[in-house]
């Protein structure tokens, strides 16, 4: 069956053009719509599997709000586009798109982003379905397994830990008499959690048993399942004072509570606290619909083996097994750190690895982009084949197509044999584009092409040759300010940033800072062969007061030239840059070179005169340049036609 297509678009000639363009290609083109209202018509009488989306519409409403929609009702979409402006490109890409068309269109183009996001609209409703099937089959397995029920708790939340996320577990069973059996976890390293069960906690926070029990007796429960985050998550620690000393106590920001009703009578209440406020969603709350029997079922089981007079006896005090609360995977070797923002990373690399999606790894300089790249490569299929990575910053734009794709023999001056290129190097395994945001934009569309077909083409070649490479680029630039700028095109940018990993700076996970100076000093120790087993608590404190607007690269030399510096056993004194000279460093703007200059220059100038080059009121005449001149400055400095509408 041909799949039906809807094309949202206000512009006539441009709608039927691509009309023309999809039916050749063997779509069935449902319709035109040129306004949301038409549109929603439009999908409810025909139920269209793709919708190509304009932003501007006629009315009112936007291809933003319509977006939204057909989320709501899968239906994969594509945007197309001549907008650049950041905060409608943040609003769209907050949509989750399946692509992005930038106006005006090539055919092929339009074909390979259709094909794609039907490919990306399959693959992850299948992914997603196959993923639960996988947690379902893992939580029946648990319900056999032996083990306390406590530990059965801690298991259930390591499986679903990739599904909703926690920095906090807790468990708890009311019995009719009132008798309360509860367990708590807290996350302290990728696979490890600390149990916390109420005496513990009564220890951390000083509570005395009297103190405590008043403060369970006014606690709140959900009798369905709920979410909090915000204003939502305070008003919820106001009204149950001992949530509040859990939030308070671990800085938690927002709570997912899960009430389970088991077959044995009775209801066992599971929630989850983060500390980021945004982590808990509605599609929580569908998930756990989705998944309450298999985790009743589970629950049911462990809990008996509780209520065997054995298991009574053992309740409370019963340890984990060792291997119960470290289950270290391998993989994550040099990334040092244990804070949440960098166990999310954690799992994001977890989840993307063992595929072949592209991934965005972005992060200020020295946040360990290129230690996250490494750790995709080892933890995915293809780790026994290359990995090879290529600095974009550090070639000369001259240079980088044939270092990508290679040349024939003849191809060029200079060219005296054939040459493989790093994207040939890498076939069967991993490229790493580092700083990509540094490509010319003249090789961008290149690189689209490449990334869309899977094939390159030697500079020089007669045929394309196509490759199996798994992408990953890294970038410190904000690739959204550099689309909206002019500096990186839109599609490029929308098709890497199918997997994006946010790295976080090193001042938002100060509380890695004592793990990864003391990792610096035993490792500069050990290479100079000097003996510094520590560091000072005042030294520790400097070193979490300072902002580092170098991220973990500028630890670590701090830290090699104190380990050299260091008289004794301990690091008792370090050299911080002054604070207000960084902090002053960290907050200016980018000083633009006198090209990036002259190119914003003229892209005024050209929007101005709506893309007009030659003739009276246009950019020539405002410039006061030959138009051929403005012509070859354009092409020098890389601004093609549609940069300028
Ligand atoms: N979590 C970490 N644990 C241990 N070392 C780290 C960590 N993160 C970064 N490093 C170290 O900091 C230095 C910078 O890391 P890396 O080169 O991966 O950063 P980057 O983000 O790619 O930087 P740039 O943008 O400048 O290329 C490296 O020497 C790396 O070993």
């Amino acid at each position: 069956m041909r799949d039906k297509v809807l094309i949202v678009e206000d512009q006539f000639i441009e709608a039927n053009d691509l009309r023309l363009m999809l039916e050749k290609a063997g779509y069935q083109v449902t319709g035109i719509a040129r306004s949301v209202q038409k549109a929603i018509e439009l999908i409810e009488q025909e139920k269209p599997s793709l919708v190509l989306l304009d932003i501007y519409l006629k009315g009112k409403l936007t291809g933003i709000d319509l977006a939204k929609r057909l989320r709501e009702e899968n239906i994969a979409f594509v945007y197309l586009s001549a907008n650049s402006n950041q905060d409608v490109l943040a609003e769209a890409k907050a949509t989750q798109p399946y692509g992005f068309l930038v106006k005006p269109f090539r055919e092929k183009d339009v074909l390979v982003a259709l094909e794609i996001a039907r490919y990306r609209h399959e693959h992850s409703l299948e992914s997603g379905f196959r993923r639960e099937a996988a947690l379902q089959k893992q939580l029946a397995g648990l319900v056999t397994s032996a083990g306390n029920w406590q530990h059965t708790i801690m298991k259930i939340g390591v499986a679903i830990q990739p599904y909703i996320s926690f920095d906090l577990m807790r468990g708890e069973l009311k019995e009719a008499d009132h008798t309360r059996y509860s367990s708590g976890f807290l996350r302290i390293g990728f696979n490890e959690y600390q149990r916390i069960d109420f005496p513990e906690f009564r220890v951390m926070t000083g509570l005395s048993m009297q103190a405590y029990e008043v403060l369970q007796r006014s606690g709140h429960t959900d009798s369905i399942a709920a979410f909090y985050a915000g204003k939502a998550f305070t008003e919820l620690c106001s009204r149950d004072p001992l949530k509040k000393l859990v939030a308070g106590y671990f800085g938690m920001a927002s709570y997912l509570s899960l009430p389970l009703h088991l077959a044995g009578g009775g209801i066992f209440y599971l929630s989850f606290y983060s500390r980021s406020a945004d982590t808990y969603t509605h599609e929580h709350l569908a998930l756990f619909n989705r998944l309450q029997q298999a985790l009743a079922e589970t629950i049911d089981a462990a809990l008996a083996i509780k209520k065997t007079p054995e298991g009574a006896e053992t309740l409370k005090e019963d340890p984990l097994p060792p291997d119960g609360n470290s289950t270290r995977i391998s993989g994550f070797e040099g990334i040092v750190g244990t804070s949440h923002r960098l166990l999310n990373v954690f799992d994001s690399i977890a989840q993307v690895a063992p595929l072949d999606t592209s991934v965005l790894i972005l992060g200020e300089s020295g946040t360990g982009k290129e230690r996250v790249a490494d750790c995709l490569h080892r933890l995915s299929p293809r780790k026994m084949k290359p990995f090879i990575k290529v600095n974009c910053a550090a070639l000369p734009a001259s240079l980088i197509e044939s270092e990508l794709f290679g040349h024939e023999k003849g191809a060029f001056t200079g060219a005296t044999d054939r040459r493989i290129g790093k994207f040939e190097q890498a076939s069967g395994g991993t490229i790493l584009l580092d700083e990509i945001g540094e490509m010319p934009i003249e090789l961008q569309v290149k690189w689209l092409r490449v990334l869309q077909e899977k094939e390159i083409e030697r500079i020089g070649g007669s045929a394309p040759i196509k490759v199996d490479v798994r992408v990953i680029a890294a970038t410190n630039r904000d690739l959204e300010k550099e689309v909206a700028e002019g500096r990186f095109r839109l599609d490029l940018y929308y098709r890497l940033n199918v997997f994006p990993i946010q790295l976080p700076p090193l001042r938002e996970r100060k509380e890695d800072i004592p793990t990864l100076a003391n990792h610096f000093v035993s490792y500069f120790s050990r290479k100079t062969g000097k003996k510094i087993t520590g560091i000072s608590a005042k030294v520790l404190q400097e070193l979490q007061a300072y902002r580092w607007p170098g991220n973990v690269r500028e630890l670590e030399h701090l830290m090699e030239r104190s380990v050299l510096l260091a008289k004794g056993d301990t690091i008792r004194d370090i050299v911080l840059p002054d604070q207000k000279e960084t902090n002053h460093a960290t907050d200016a703007p980018r000083v633009k070179t006198i090209l990036e200059n002259e190119r914003d220059h003229i892209l005024e100038v050209l929007k101005k005169c709506e893309g007009k080059i030659w003739g009276a009121g246009g950019a020539a005449e405002l410039l006061n340049v030959p138009p051929t001149t403005l012509q070859s400055k354009m092409k020098k400095l890389g601004i093609k036609k549609e940069h300028t509408l």
